[in-house]
């Protein structure tokens, strides 16, 4: 199990960010060290109050420690990479490490103001980094917690998943050659060349589209009901 651990959140908004974006992710543990935690978090959870109001607060650190078998702290800062206990992880290779794990997984986030203190971050067994532009790697804590749940939240099934399976080769050459036999049936445009390029146009823009097989199989259908419709006006 995944829990979010924030060390000491100055702004109550964002802990109400952090749980909204929590629920929106479908996590639902959340563990607080000394939050600030008022009515404005409440109000920023908006329909995520359930992950506030059933959030363990705890008033040190090390309790916190003391929940999990794997921990994760999460910084802006990395530090230099060439100290190997604390080289960062990029969130999408943590998805990989923790995915048939077990035991309980604790992501700690740090203060806005001073982030994860290093003592703490050494106290972790994983540091984690989202990459940033060089110029201003710093997140805001809720900003940089959406994109760590995000990235985590692909390891499980998707109810979209089968909605936005990329278009297989075979149903998009189904769909372009469905277009040509329209053509043809239509005998448009007249001059063969020509419709051999009106073919090709309508090749790539399939392919630049970057169609889901859904939809590919939304677009065969009405062009299916055109050639029928034609086939059985010529009988
Ligand atoms: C506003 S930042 C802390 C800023 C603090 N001045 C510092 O230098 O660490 C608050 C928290 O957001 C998270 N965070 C911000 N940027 C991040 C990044 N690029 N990668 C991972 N976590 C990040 C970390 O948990 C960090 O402790």
């Amino acid at each position: 199990m995944i829990s979010v651990v924030l060390v000491e959140p100055e702004g109550p908004a964002n802990i109400g960010m952090i749980a909204r974006t929590m629920k929106n992710f479908g996590f639902s543990r959340l563990v607080l060290i000394n939050p600030n935690l008022t009515e404005e978090s409440y109000a920023y959870a908006v329909h995520a109050r359930d992950v506030l109001e059933n959030a363990l607060i705890l008033d040190s650190f090390e309790k916190a420690l003391e929940l999990f078998d794997f921990t994760v702290g999460t910084t802006g800062k990395p530090g230099k990479r060439f100290i190997p206990h604390r080289a960062p992880l990029m969130p999408w290779e943590l998805v990989g490490l923790i995915k048939d794990y077990p035991g309980e997984v604790g992501i700690f986030f740090g203060r806005e103001s001073i982030g994860l203190k290093n003592e703490e971050l050494d106290a972790m067994d994983v540091t984690l980094t989202i990459p940033t532009s060089e110029e201003y790697p710093v997140m805001n804590l809720a900003q940089a917690a959406a994109v760590v749940l995000y990235e985590l939240s692909k390891k499980r099934p998707e109810p979209y998943v089968e909605a936005l399976k990329p278009a297989t080769r075979e149903e998009k050459e189904a769909l372009v050659r469905t277009w040509e036999k329209l053509l043809n049936t239509l005998d448009y445009p007249k001059d063969a060349e020509r419709r051999d390029v009106f073919v090709k146009v309508f090749q790539r823009a399939v392919g630049r589209a970057f169609l889901y097989g859904r939809e590919v199989h939304t677009l065969i259908g009405p062009l299916r009901k055109a050639l029928k419709r034609l086939e059985e006006c010529r009988c």
